[in-house]
């Protein structure tokens, strides 16, 4: 990466504004997935180590520029209390006097972890004036939020104009693993791409046609290409609007000489839902009645097989319902072929790492991506704004 990273600035002494992204699932005031808090340790513990006083900003939700208690960062901070053994002190804001003046009182080395950053209006308008009071919080600004570095918000891209700005670790990580990955990759190189968000991933596969030499599709995605060669799809999820950008890839696909695999048998019900009847038809006579909510075991033969022969593989989005069990199997068998083959395995998108911790696979996988949008954004080749604003080397 042409980024400085944390590791190429003096940090002793100096107050660090880190952007993290402890943007978690609470249920009940209760974090039901720590991966995230997780993955920041070890640019929070380089941080203390190296005598930095740390300030640890996030979002959480979608509070729209409101205060709510629901999004407070505090089971955050105390879920990082516990995981790096030490005590961790708590803002109730992000910004103003009262911050400043607990800022004041750290040592080198102490953490503190401000108040939701999306409580303020000016955050996602990515405003100036907020991105300069956050900068008067700090000397050094260290961006690890690579699952928000898709968004051009005042703590990810503002602040990095008003303040020297490097990448933390795990931002390298992740930019290091998918840059790599995606830039020389190792052949054959197999892209899946399943979920139900047709609009967000349809330009995604048209950068991966040009990158992989497989392409699977799987989820909801797939019925929109099986209506586009004028099949039946029943009650399937599609988006009409991109029927046509369906067919150009199936072209393109053919044009570039690349496998674009479509399925060729579904698992269909009668309703949505675990009581639902089942059966199993090809991909091309889905009955009018009935919906499509995973793939089929010819299907999940054929999936399995590339990706058991495939060198690196970049797994985004489920292949079916999997959170209905009957309709978790097209899922199951991708994501136990990515736990055994040999090529090097790299998930992105909440929904398909949560798959495969749900099957007891995840720590089979080479990467599992924090971010899901940011992911998906960096594969179509689009600059991260989070990046882009970060000092070059
Ligand atoms: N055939 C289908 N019909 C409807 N929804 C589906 C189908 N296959 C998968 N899904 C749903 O897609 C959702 C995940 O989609 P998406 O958000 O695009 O994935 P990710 O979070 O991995 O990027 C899951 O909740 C899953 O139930
Ligand atoms: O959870 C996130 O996105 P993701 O579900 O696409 O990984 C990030 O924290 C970004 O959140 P946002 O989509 O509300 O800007």
């Amino acid at each position: 990466m042409n980024k400085k990273s944390v590791r190429d600035v003096e940090v002793k002494g100096k107050r660090v504004f880190v952007r993290v992204d402890f943007n978690v699932p609470v249920e009940d005031g209760k974090i039901t997935d720590d991966t995230r808090i997780r993955e920041t340790l070890p640019t929070i513990k380089y941080l203390i180590e190296n005598g930095a006083k740390v300030i640890l900003a996030s979002h959480m939700g979608r509070p729209k520029g409101e205060f709510v208690d629901s999004m407070r960062l505090t089971s955050a901070a105390v879920r990082l209390s516990e995981l790096l053994g030490k005590p961790v002190a708590k803002a109730d804001e992000a910004i103003g006097e009262a911050v400043k003046a607990k800022i004041a009182e750290l040592n080198d080395g102490d953490v503190l972890v401000l108040e939701n950053v999306r409580f303020y209006k000016g955050e996602e308008k990515n405003d100036p004036e907020l991105a300069k009071q956050f900068a008067e919080l700090a000397d050094l600004f260290v961006n690890d939020a690579f699952g928000a570095a898709h968004r051009a918000h005042a703590s990810t891209e503002g602040i990095a104009h008003f303040l020297p700005a490097v990448s933390g670790l795990l931002m390298e990580k992740e930019l290091s693993v998918l840059g790599k990955a995606l830039s020389n990759p190792e052949r054959p190189f197999t892209a899946i791409i399943g979920g139900s968000k047709v609009k967000d991933k349809i330009d995604v596969i048209d950068n991966l046609l040009n990158l992989a030499d497989n392409v699977l599709i799987g989820g909801g995605l797939s019925y929109t290409f099986t209506k586009a060669q004028g099949y039946e799809i029943g009650k399937s999820l599609v988006d009409n609007d991109k029927i046509d950008a369906a067919l150009g890839f199936i072209e393109k696909a053919k044009k570039l000489g690349k496998n674009f695999v479509l399925p060729v048998d579904v698992v269909v019900a009668d309703k949505f839902g675990a009581d639902a009847n089942t059966k199993i038809v090809d991909a091309t006579e889905i009955p009018a009645d009935w919906e499509g909510l995973d793939i089929g075991p010819k299907t999940r033969e054929i999936y399995a097989d590339i990706i058991k022969n495939s060198k690196l593989v970049v797994w985004n989005g489920p292949m079916g319902v999997f959170e209905i069990d009957i309709f978790a199997e097209g899922t199951k068998a991708v994501a136990q072929a990515c736990a055994t083959t040999e090529g090097y395995t790299v998930i992105g998108g909440g929904d398909s790492a949560a798959a495969a911790e749900k099957f007891h696979l995840a720590d089979q996988m080479d990467h599992i991506s924090t971010g899901g949008g940011a992911s998906l954004e960096f594969m179509e080749g689009k600059a991260l704004p989070g990046v882009e604003a970060l000092n070059d080397k």
